[in-house]
């Protein structure tokens, strides 16, 4: 669904991504772990359109998207959502969700102005199905309230419902599970998995080692901007390269 040939991207001198291939598989909740600084982030940003790689291909369901602009990559299936989410504060949680699809027919103003009847109903379709994503993700009571009531945890189910109103075919989760408090956590863990059995194929960022392991399989380790190894959960948490990868990144 997703495959990495030969990725890299460098810094100056720094390779934080390093020639990385990859295939990410169809409808499969893939964990990305590794320590500190093990280039996760950054390819996150590769593949999402945020940065240019400066070497290999990136393809979607065999079409190349490296170095495709962010919003294109977005329309094309593949939303993400951030590590530590920025919700416009003083916007309705519902604004905050309505501001992502684009494209939609209420931009063009010709357009609105040929076919008002056609932009309202589209503009409805819009708002129901936002709504059905805050439903979805256990906001819909807080819809009218502004986005700064919202806690940690919940402004991660709020960006999951504004990247869920594009119907996205792959996600990139970066670190859902930080900053959430525990109740909240099971809930989003909860979610992650009820997208996926309905055909949402989904690669995640997480340090919580049981976050990844009971919800993620495959598991890809990087270390050092490269693929240290990529297998079944448990054989990943008791590989030694994966405990020395860690001890050296703690020790570094
Ligand atoms: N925009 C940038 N400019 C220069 N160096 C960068 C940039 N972004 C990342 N790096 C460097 O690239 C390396 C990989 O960083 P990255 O954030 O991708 O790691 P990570 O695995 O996501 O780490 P963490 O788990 O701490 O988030 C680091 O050495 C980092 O300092």
């Amino acid at each position: 669904m997703l495959e990495l040939q030969g990725v890299s991207k460098a810094f100056g001198g720094h390779r934080a991504v390093d020639g990385l291939s990859l295939s990410i598989e169809r409808g499969r909740i893939t964990g990305l772990i590794g320590p500190n600084g093990a280039g996760k982030t950054t390819l996150f940003n590769l593949i999402a359109g945020a940065m240019k790689p400066t070497e290999g291909r990136i393809l979607l369901d065999g079409t190349r998207i490296d170095g495709l602009r962010a919003d294109r990559i977005f329309k094309a299936g593949l939303a993400r959502t951030f590590q530590i989410p920025r919700p416009f504060p003083e916007m309705t949680v519902l604004d905050n969700v309505l501001l992502a699809p684009a494209g939609q027919l209420g931009e063009s103003v010709l357009r609105a102005w040929l076919t008002p009847g056609a932009v309202r109903a589209q503009e409805r379709r819009l708002r129901d199905r936002a709504m059905a994503c805050l439903d979805f993700v256990g906001l819909a009571r807080l819809a009218q309230d502004p986005a700064r009531v919202l806690s940690g945890g919940q402004r991660k189910l709020l960006e999951l419902a504004r990247v869920l109103v594009a119907e996205p075919s792959v996600i990139l989760f970066d670190e859902p599970g930080a900053g959430v408090a525990p109740a909240l956590l099971d809930t989003i863990v909860e979610k992650i998995a009820a997208l996926n059995r309905d055909g949402v194929t989904i690669l995640i960022i997480e340090h919580n080692m049981d976050l990844v392991m009971g919800l993620c399989d495959p598991v890809v380790v990087m270390a050092q901007g490269r693929l240290l190894i990529q297998g079944r959960p448990q054989a990943v948490q008791s590989d030694p390269r994966v405990i020395e990868a860690y001890l050296g990144g703690v020790a570094a």
